[in-house]
């Protein structure tokens, strides 16, 4: 059985995986990551996952790579991580009331097969009190998060309804993902506690 590795830095996504049952180690991307303004969400994340499990399959070349990228699409618009405390702030006020998509792209490499995919999840925000989101911006929570919200920290509090895989949201489409590596034999231990 080939080992996998998780091409990313994210705690999210390896959280993730380890609750799952999977043993993995973290072998995060460093190249930059590019894709173009043409390209739209779904384009995007599937670009950029397969950026990140290229690099480091070409470094670890007998082993199975996962590696994933997120976006937010508003009005077909995708919106990464925030620049600043006034581009999350201009962010949480247009997702305010309003549904957009979560996009998930992920790539699973081996040297033989080269597989990328895309999940969407719909989060469906409440309209948001503009004082919450003055002390939300004044947490560390939205700085490192695609659509500067964390579905699953204080973000929660935003959410009205999501249609969709929740982990997605999170940052990896866990079940999905799964299947893909049945298929090189990857499976998650259970651990019998009854
Ligand atoms: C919308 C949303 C995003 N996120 C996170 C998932 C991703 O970690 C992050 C989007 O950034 P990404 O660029 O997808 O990932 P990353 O830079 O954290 O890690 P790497 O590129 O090494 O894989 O936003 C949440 O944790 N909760 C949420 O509700």
């Amino acid at each position: 059985m080939p080992s996998l590795i998780l091409a990313s830095k994210s705690p999210r996504r390896s959280d993730l995986l380890h609750r799952a049952g999977y043993t993995f180690s973290v072998r995060p991307a460093e190249g930059p990551e590019t894709f173009s303004d043409d390209d739209s969400p779904e384009e995007a994340v599937q670009q950029l996952a397969r950026q990140k499990a290229e690099e480091v399959l070409q470094q670890y070349p007998d082993t199975v790579v996962l590696a994933a990228d997120t976006m937010i699409s508003l009005d077909g618009r995708p919106l990464g991580k925030p620049a600043s405390r006034d581009d999350a702030r201009r962010t949480l006020e247009a997702l305010s009331g309003r549904s957009h998509d979560v996009y998930t792209g992920t790539a699973v490499f081996t040297r033989r097969s080269k597989t990328v995919f895309y999940v969407k999840t719909e989060v469906r925000f409440c309209p948001l009190d503009t004082e919450w989101i003055h002390s939300y911006l004044s947490t560390a929570e939205p700085y490192d998060k695609a659509g500067s919200y964390a579905v699953q920290g204080q973000g929660s509090l935003f959410v009205e309804s999501i249609q969709g895989d929740f982990y997605n949201v999170m940052g990896l489409p866990v079940s999905r993902v799964s299947r893909e590596l049945k298929t090189f034999h990857i499976v998650p231990s259970f651990t019998p506690t009854i």
